[in-house]
């Protein structure tokens, strides 16, 4: 079993993985007449595949208990996953590189701070949605379209707090 203490997610530490979405520390300029500041371009959508296509939806889940326990994780071959608290929920991450095989020295366990989104890098390994403390909901952006959009790899997983 591979034992995780959850790390503060950070963009540097989740480059390899995709992107952090936080309005905090994005690029932004003003637009309608100053009333409004774009938090600009945050992250990279892929839909890849035939009749691919972006889709928007909102997850309502309800709360893991910790430490959490994995027996897989799960990757998009053809496209990226966002997922952005619409309630300042904080949730667990767990992520591995891209691959057709997870080494488990490479695999890395975050939890965000209710501020933070993250966009999951088409082909990432990650746990499905882990959100803390009480029901979440979650903006989610990801790839519509043919074929299959979702492998899992068995991997035993055990998650805990600091
Ligand atoms: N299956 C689904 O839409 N959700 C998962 O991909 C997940 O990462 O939670
Ligand atoms: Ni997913």
């Amino acid at each position: 079993m591979l034992e995780l203490v959850a790390q503060p997610l950070t963009a540097e530490a989740f480059s390899a993985f995709g992107d952090v979405i936080d309005s905090r520390t994005s690029e932004h300029f003003s637009i309608n007449a100053g009333r409004t500041q774009r938090h600009h371009d945050l992250a990279r959508v892929e839909t890849l595949g035939d009749n691919a296509h972006t889709l928007i939806s909102i997850f309502v889940s309800q709360p893991i208990s910790l430490p959490l326990e994995l027996t897989f994780l799960e990757r998009h071959p053809q496209g990226s996953q966002a997922f952005m608290p619409l309630h300042e929920e904080r949730f667990v991450i767990v992520v591995a590189p891209a691959g057709d095989s997870i080494d488990p020295a490479d695999v890395r366990a975050f939890v965000t701070d209710g501020r933070q989104g993250v966009n999951y890098r088409a082909g990432t390994w990650h746990a499905i949605q882990s959100v803390l403390e009480r029901e979440g909901e979650f903006l989610v952006v990801d790839r519509g379209g043919d074929g299959n959009n979702c492998d899992e790899h068995p991997l035993q997983v055990r998650v805990s707090l600091d």
